[in-house]
């Protein structure tokens, strides 16, 4: 292997045994005793990369595409079926939670087992073991069993090690989905200054923003083959696309709208059917949106413009003041935007059948899912069909932005000014 190498990973392939269900009567025992009933399944394929000594790599993929399996596998604790995995340097990792750490022992005492299983001498762990509690902020708790330990207080603990025993290479497996915030900052401002000495470091994280900025090179993992890798603002956007397209795929199955009430009943009693009421004077018919190419969607881009498509068909006679409204929430319920014709001063005027069209110029969400509420309803409120839920659709961002709502700004530095002037 050159030199300059720290990890090479060749035509690497792992399958594991999937037991079918265990039997459930004595007969089935019997009959399925000897047989060992299992599926083989293939977790990583012909996987190989070379990580170059002093230089950061990031795995994404989505859930089970086989991340934590190579992780395993560059630290030994798993063999690959075929294929090889050679490394230079001594090596740390953070794989499962808490892997390797006695539930009966405090944590000082984990910290010293620990540290020994990578090559450090009792006097050397004296030597670090303040700095080690100080870093995993577990004052006297330390002198605890782990067992008693919050998941934040193991990872701390485990995190803190795994930095101080001074290795070559760093693996490291979503630590970002433990702690709190500000233990997070301190975790990757760790990661920082380990790669400004020059370490090796292989990332997961299921934060594509962190890995953007922390990786030099990303490996995409898709069902278990290395799609794509090169530089992570490409290959995170492709990832993204893709994984859009699947929720897009997926949306626009679930999207059949909900079964309308009974039609044009000769009654003003309103109907509770589920996520849908109303006393189907008028009725919706479809709702759809679609982006300025006409095109029907679920994913909308940040700041672009989308189109909601209300179709209904009426009793336009019996009909009185009718007002179509819409609301925009977000998943867990929080309504972001509502508003209606009566509002909007739009005064409508309906026929048998037709379509209101709601033309957003700026889709000015942030990226997130959002569920949408269309209503045709009375002036004073009546509803003749409201439709909870009628649909789901994402917004997608590049950006990192919090919230709900996009408020376009700009950011002006006026610095340099003289106050005596
Ligand atoms: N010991 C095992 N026995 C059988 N199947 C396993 C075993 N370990 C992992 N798997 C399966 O292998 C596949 C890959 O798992 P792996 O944990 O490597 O995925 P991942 O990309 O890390 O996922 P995540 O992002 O959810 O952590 C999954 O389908 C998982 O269920």
């Amino acid at each position: 292997m050159m030199s300059n190498i720290a990890i090479r990973v060749s035509d690497v392939s792992k399958k594991f045994k999937i037991f079918e269900d265990k039997p459930a009567t004595l007969k089935d025992r019997i009959i399925y005793r000897s047989k060992g009933v299992f599926q083989e399944k293939w977790v990583l394929r012909d996987i190989s990369f070379d990580v170059p000594k002093g230089k950061m790599i990031g795995l994404i993929g989505r859930n089970g595409s086989g991340k934590s399996t190579l992780l395993k596998i560059l630290t030994r604790i798993l063999q690959p079926d075929t294929g090889k995995v050679e490394i230079v340097g001594r090596v740390s990792s953070l794989l499962e939670l808490g892997a390797g750490f006695h539930m009966d022992f405090t944590g000082r005492e984990n910290i010293y087992m620990n540290a020994s299983i990578f090559g450090l001498s009792r006097k050397e762990i004296d030597g670090k073991i303040d700095e080690i509690i100080r870093f995993a902020e577990l004052g006297p708790f330390i002198e605890n069993p782990v067992r008693t330990y919050s998941s934040g207080m193991y990872m701390r603990l485990a995190f803190s090690i795994a930095v101080h025993v001074d290795p070559d290479i760093l693996l490291i497996d979503e630590i970002l989905a433990v702690g709190d915030n500000a233990f997070q900052k301190k975790c990757i401002s760790r990661i920082e200054s380990f790669k400004s000495q020059g370490k090796t470091i292989v990332f997961v994280s299921h934060d594509n923003g962190v890995m953007e900025r922390l990786c030099d090179e990303l490996y995409w993992i898709h069902e278990s083959r290395l799609v794509e890798h090169g530089e992570p603002r490409k290959v995170v956007r492709n990832y993204m696309d893709f994984l859009n397209e699947s929720e897009e795929k997926r949306l626009t199955a679930e999207s059949e709208i909900v079964a309308a009430p009974e039609k044009h009943v000769e009654t003003l009693e309103v109907v509770e059917q589920g996520e849908r009421w109303g006393n189907k004077l008028a009725e919706i018919t479809n709702v759809k949106m679609v982006d300025d190419a006409g095109e029907e969607k679920h994913f909308f881009e940040k700041g672009k413009s989308a189109t909601i498509l209300i179709s209904y068909e009426a009793a336009k006679l019996k009909i009185d003041k009718p007002v179509f409204g819409i609301g925009v929430y977000k998943m867990d319920g929080y309504c972001c935007y509502g508003t209606n014709t009566h509002i909007d001063g739009e005064k409508m005027n309906l026929d048998d059948s037709g379509v209101i069209e709601v033309s957003i110029e700026h889709l000015n969400l942030v990226a997130g899912e959002y569920y949408l509420d269309v209503a045709c309803h009375h002036e004073n409120g009546t509803p003749y069909d409201y439709i909870t839920r009628a649909l789901t659709f994402n917004v997608k961002s590049y950006e990192e932005e919090i919230g709900v709502a996009y408020l376009p700004h700009q950011w002006i530095h006026k610095g340099g000014q003289n106050e005596d002037e």
